[in-house]
This record gives C-alpha cells, structure tokens and sequence, in this order.
C-alpha cells in the first residue's frame, strides 16, 4: 500500500510518501506558517497514485485508534482546538484539505495523543476538584505518540530486546519536546499534559510553569487571556528565555559569542529537561535506557553529550557512537543506564496507522471524550 503522510507540527510541516514500508518521497517545509497548503497541493501532484492520505492530528481526545476522517470526526476534532490552539487548527486545516485533493482516497487521521490513552490513572490526573475534571474533562493527555510509538520499537531492535521487557525514558526533542515513561511498550507517564503546554522548556513553550503566574497577570496587570496564551506558546522557552530564536542552533551560536542571554537559555533547558528525565525515570521504577528522538535530539552531538556529562542516570556517552546520525546506541559499554538515538519517522508510523484502519475498519468510530463534548463548544 502507498500512504501519503502529512505531519504538520508547531514549525514544520513534513510530507512524505511511504510504499510498503519504505519512504520514496519526502518533502520537509522547516519554517511552515501553519496555513498555506500550496506545499500539500504540489507534493501530491509530484507523486504517483496513493492508496491513502495519513494525518497527524495532535489531540484526538480519548479516542485510542486511527479512523478514517470523515465531517463528524472532524467536527469532533474541531472541539479540541483549545487543548492544542497551535497544533490542532493545522491539522485540520490540512485533514479537510486532503479529503479535497483530487486524489479522492480514504483519509486516516494519527493521534499523537492515542500512545497514552492508556496512562494509569494515578499519572492521568490533575490534583484538581472532582466536579472540574468530571465536568470539563481535565486529565493529562500526553501527546508526540506517533514519535514515541516509532521511537520505542527502533529502540528495541537497537537494543536487541524485546519492548515487552524494556523501561524506558523517551526525550522527544523538537520544536515541542516532552519526556515520557514506557514499560513494555505502554506510556505510563509522559511530562505533556492538558495541552502541549505542560513539562519541559521547549522552543518557543514556557512548560510547567506556577500556574500562579498567569492568574497574577490576568487578575493583577489586566493581560488578556489571550494575549497570555499567546505569550506562554510562542514568545516564551528557548526564544523568550534568549532573546534571539527558539531554534536551538542559533541560541548555542549567540552562546558562543558570549550571550549571557543565550547561556542562561541553554542553562534553563537542560535543567529542566535533565529533571524530567529524573521524574520520568521514577515512573518506570528503573529505567534500562534513555532514547532520544526528534530535530533537536538528532542533530546536536554536543547538547547530547552536555545533558548527560553529569552522569544523569549513570548514563555515560560514548564519544565515538555519539558522532554521527542514524539509530544507534550512544553510551558507553561501561554505562550503568543505556542511551539510544532514534531519527524521528512519525512518517512510518501514520503509514502504518493508515494501513491498519483501512485493513481493519473499527465498527464504530468511538468520539472524544464525553465530557470534553459537553464542555468544549
Ligand atoms: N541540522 C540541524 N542542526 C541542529 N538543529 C537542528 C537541525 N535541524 C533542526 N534542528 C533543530 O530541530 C528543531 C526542529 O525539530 P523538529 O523535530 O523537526 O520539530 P517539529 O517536528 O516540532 O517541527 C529546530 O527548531 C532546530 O532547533
Ligand atoms: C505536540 C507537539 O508539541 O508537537 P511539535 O513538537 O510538532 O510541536
Ligand atoms: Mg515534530
């Protein structure tokens, strides 16, 4: 079967073809404006015929399979645009476009959320009154799914184990970067919440945060709710903290010059992303290895070796296998803690995922939860 993917993230949009298995093609637009849907349009008309068209959607709720979108699922969907306000409209900018494209195949919507639809509960749930998390369905959700669900099963077969006898800690590293915890293939902890707001500094996202600060701002400064939310997801982490960009490349050049800015931005994010995989490394009880996925992750020796040069978890990189990309053991033999690194390809996974509804359609589509349908309008 042929799957043409679309994965529209926070900064990027990525298209790709994948035939059997394989990617024959691959379109990667790295400064996407979350609108434009001229690339998807000139990508398609590039490729030979394809069975389907798969798309990553960010929040599906409490949905845990892929389905085949249709104006009742999307509709569904449009309901969580306040649980992902930049991720979510993207998607489903691109869903609806696809299931327009003269191709005229089924299209599969991916939920990154789907990976933890199953999170124990005493991880899924907020220290919040019951009537909030009953009636506006507050829970964590976790997200980066198709990442971690591609991540998790190259790990095993670097590792040369089984993912069923496996505890592992996944930093997935992007433009969003969140840390989770899996044992035997199942998320049992992860560091994203709510919203893709929650957990670690990202690019251009705050992370946990007091949840104080943004009421003392509304309440005390009169900022706009909006403006606040604004603030929180795209002026804040890496490019608040520095000054300059959320992109990590620049933030370690202007460090290099001696941008105290910049070495207090890269100081914020390790910190909080080496205390993340402390917290995670907790929820697995002990973990066999860290994998470390995504754009930043992949093409940053240095930073990896900078997060674990205090021996987190008695991990220890080893020079040689840390130089270079590709899936690969990247610790010592000597490690107490393995370290992996995985390319990200959510490509193959919403391959896969397309594959699968199409063999198997489920009988019924199940929807998002209730109570985010009662609540969220
Ligand atoms: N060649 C590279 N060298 C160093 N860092 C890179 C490179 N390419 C991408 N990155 C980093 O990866 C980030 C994007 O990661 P990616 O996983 O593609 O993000 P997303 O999927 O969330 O859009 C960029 O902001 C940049 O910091
Ligand atoms: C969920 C999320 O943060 O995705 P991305 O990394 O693509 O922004
Ligand atoms: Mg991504």
């Amino acid at each position: 079967m042929r799957v043409l993917t679309v994965n529209p993230g926070s900064s990027s949009l990525k298209l790709a073809v994948v035939d059997g298995g394989v990617v024959s093609a691959a379109d990667h637009v790295a400064e996407w404006d979350g609108a434009t849907r001229d690339e998807l349009d000139d990508f398609a008309a590039a490729q030979p015929p394809v069975d389907a068209v798969s798309v990553r959607i960010v929040h599906g709720g409490r949905r845990r399979a892929p389905v085949v979108l249709d104006e009742d699922v999307l509709a569904d969907l449009q309901r969580l645009v306040p649980l992902a306000p930049v991720h979510q409209p993207r998607s489903l900018t691109l869903a609806r476009h696809a299931r327009n494209l003269p191709a005229a195949v089924p299209v599969v919507g991916c939920f990154d959320t789907a990976f933890h639809a199953d999170l124990p509960a005493h991880a899924a749930t907020y220290a919040l009154p019951r009537r909030w998390r009953d009636h506006y369905g507050l829970r964590r959700y976790g997200f980066h799914g198709l990442s971690l669900a591609h991540a998790t099963r190259r790990t095993a077969e670097v590792l040369g184990r089984p993912l069923e006898r496996l505890r592992l800690v996944c930093c997935h590293l992007g433009a969003g970067a969140s840390v989770t915890a899996v044992v035997g293939g199942a998320s049992v902890d992860t560091s994203m919440g709510f919203t893709p707001l929650e957990g670690v500094a990202m690019a251009t996202r705050c992370g946990s945060i007091d949840p104080g600060i943004p009421l003392y701002l509304v309440r005390e400064h009169g900022l706009a709710p909006s403006d606040v939310e604004s603030a929180l997801n795209v002026d804040s982490g890496l490019a608040g903290l520095s000054g300059t960009s959320g992109d990590i490349r620049e933030v370690r050049r202007a460090r290099a010059r001696g941008d105290p800015d910049a070495a207090l931005a890269l100081d914020v994010y390790l910190h909080r992303l080496r205390r993340e995989i402390a917290a995670q490394a907790v929820s697995t009880v002990e973990p066999d290895a860290v994998v470390l996925t995504g754009g930043v992750a992949e093409h940053q020796p240095e930073l990896r070796a900078e997060l674990f040069a205090e021996s987190l978890l008695g991990v220890e990189v080893d020079a040689d296998r840390n130089r270079g990309t590709g899936d690969r053991l990247i610790s010592a033999q000597s490690s107490r803690t393995a370290a992996v690194l995985v390319t990200c390809q959510e490509e193959l996974e919403l391959a896969r995922s397309g594959e699968s509804v199409l063999a198997d359609p489920p009988t019924h589509a199940p929807t998002s939860s209730p109570a985010i349908g009662r609540s969220i309008r």
